[in-house]
C-alpha cells in the first residue's frame, strides 16, 4: 500500500499532512507514531527535510465538522491544538469539500477556519480560531510556586529569579515570558524549554511550549518559540496566539482586545486578533500562510521501516512564492 502526504507549513512549521481516508482502514496510533518519529528525523535521517510533526486528517465524529485534525510531534506525542497546521489542513479541507468557512474538530474543540485573502502572490491564507483559553495550572498541568492556581507575570524561581512567565493553555500548555532582545536571542530559551520538556522535572512533568516574546511596537511582537516535542521552530501558531492574548492583557495602556496585531517569527508573519467574548472568555484568530511544498509518495511498509528509496515528490512551486513574501518583509 502506498502512502500519499503533502508537506505543507505555516510561517515554516513544517509538517507532512496525511489523509487516513486514502487507506481502506485508519493507520494504527502506533503506525502514525512511528511514522511521524521516522519522517520527521531531521538532518538527512527522515524523509527528504524532515518535519515538526504529522497532522493527520479525518472524517469528523461531529455533524457540524466537514473533518477531523490530529496532531503528532516530532517526537510522537501527540498535541491537543497546532495552529499553524490547523491553517493547512483547513485548506486541504476547504479545496477538496469547495467551501470556504466551516468547522474543524480537534482534541477538544470544533474550531472555526475560513479562507481570507492571499498573503502575497501564490501566498494562500486561512484564519483560524484558537480556543479554548485557560489560566487554570491544573489544565496547563503545572506544579509551580507552591502549586498557585495561576501564574501571571510573575516569576517562576526554580526557572529564572528575573524574567516573569504567564502560564496558559489554548488548550495546548504555553510558558510565556516578554523579554528584551538580547534575551529573545540568548540561550535561556533553550534552557528552559530543554529542561520543561525532559519528562523528568515536576514543573511541567507533561511538558510545555516555551515561547520568548519581543514587544516591537504597538502592537507589533516577535515571537520565538521552543515547542514540546519538536524543539526549537520557526513558529508556533497556537504560542503566537497566546503570546497575543498575555501581550493584550499585560498591556491594557496601548493595546486593546479586537485589533490586529502584526506577529512575525523566525519563520515569517502571522495576524492575530484577540477577543473577550460574551462570558468573558478569551479566543484569538490566527491568520497566516497556508502553504502546500510538494506532494510525496512512498509504499507504507517502507515509510515505517524509516526506508525512503522508494520515495517519489512532486513540488508544487508554492515554496519560491513564500520565500519571496519572507523577502519582501525583511525588505520592508
Ligand atoms: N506548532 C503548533 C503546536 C504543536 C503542538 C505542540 N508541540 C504541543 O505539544 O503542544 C502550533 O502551530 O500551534
Amino acid at each position: 500500500m502506498v502512502v500519499k502526504m503533502i508537506k505543507v507549513h505555516g510561517s515554516g512549521n513544517d509538517f507532512y499532512l496525511l489523509d487516513q481516508t486514502q487507506f481502506p482502514e485508519p493507520l494504527t496510533d502506533a503506525q502514525l507514531q512511528q511514522l511521524a518519529i521516522n519522517i520527521c528525523k531531521r538532518e538527512g535521517a527522515g524523509l527528504y527535510e524532515g518535519a515538526d510533526g504529522v497532522l493527520v486528517v479525518d472524517k469528523s465524529e461531529h455533524p457540524s465538522a466537514l473533518g477531523r485534525m490530529r496532531v503528532i510531534n516530532a517526537d510522537g506525542t501527540e498535541a491537543s491544538m497546532c495552529g499553524n497546521g490547523l491553517r493547512t489542513v483547513a485548506r486541504y479541507l476547504g479545496t477538496q469539500n469547495s467551501q470556504d468557512a466551516f468547522r474543524v474538530q480537534t482534541m477538544y474543540a470544533d474550531l472555526k477556519v475560513q479562507a481570507v485573502a492571499d498573503f502575497a502572490d501564490h501566498v494562500p491564507a486561512f484564519s483560524v480560531e484558537i480556543s479554548p483559553v485557560s489560566f487554570d495550572a491544573q489544565t496547563i498541568g503545572m506544579h509551580a510556586n507552591h502549586d498557585a492556581q495561576t501564574i501571571i507575570n510573575e516569576t517562576i524561581p526554580e526557572l529564572s529569579t528575573t524574567l516573569k512567565f504567564s502560564a496558559v493553555s489554548v488548550p495546548n500548555p504555553h510558558l510565556i515570558a516578554f523579554v528584551d532582545h538580547e534575551t529573545l536571542v540568548g540561550p535561556e530559551l533553550g534552557r528552559i524549554g530543554k529542561w520543561m520538556n525532559d519528562g523528568k522535572n515536576s514543573i511541567f512533568p507533561d511538558g510545555v511550549n516555551v515561547s520568548f516574546v519581543e514587544v516591537l511596537g504597538q502592537n507589533s511582537i516577535f515571537v520565538r518559540t521552543f515547542e514540546r516535542g519538536v524543539g526549537f521552530t520557526n513558529a508556533c501558531g497556537t504560542a503566537m496566539s497566546a503570546s497575543s492574548l498575555m501581550y493584550v492583557l499585560l498591556h491594557q495602556e496601548s493595546t486593546d482586545f479586537n485589533q490586529e496585531i502584526h506577529v512575525t517569527n523566525p519563520g515569517g508573519m502571522v495576524k492575530t486578533i484577540v477577543h473577550q467574548g460574551a462570558d468573558e472568555e478569551y479566543w484569538m484568530e490566527l491568520i497566516g500562510n497556508a502553504t502546500f511544498v510538494k506532494i510525496v509518495s512512498l509504499p507504507l511498509d517502507s515509510a515505517l521501516a524509516a526506508d525512503y528509496s522508494q520515495a517519489s515528490v512532486t513540488v508544487t512551486g508554492e515554496q519560491a512564492a513564500y520565500a519571496n513574501f519572507v523577502g519582501s518583509l525583511t525588505t520592508a
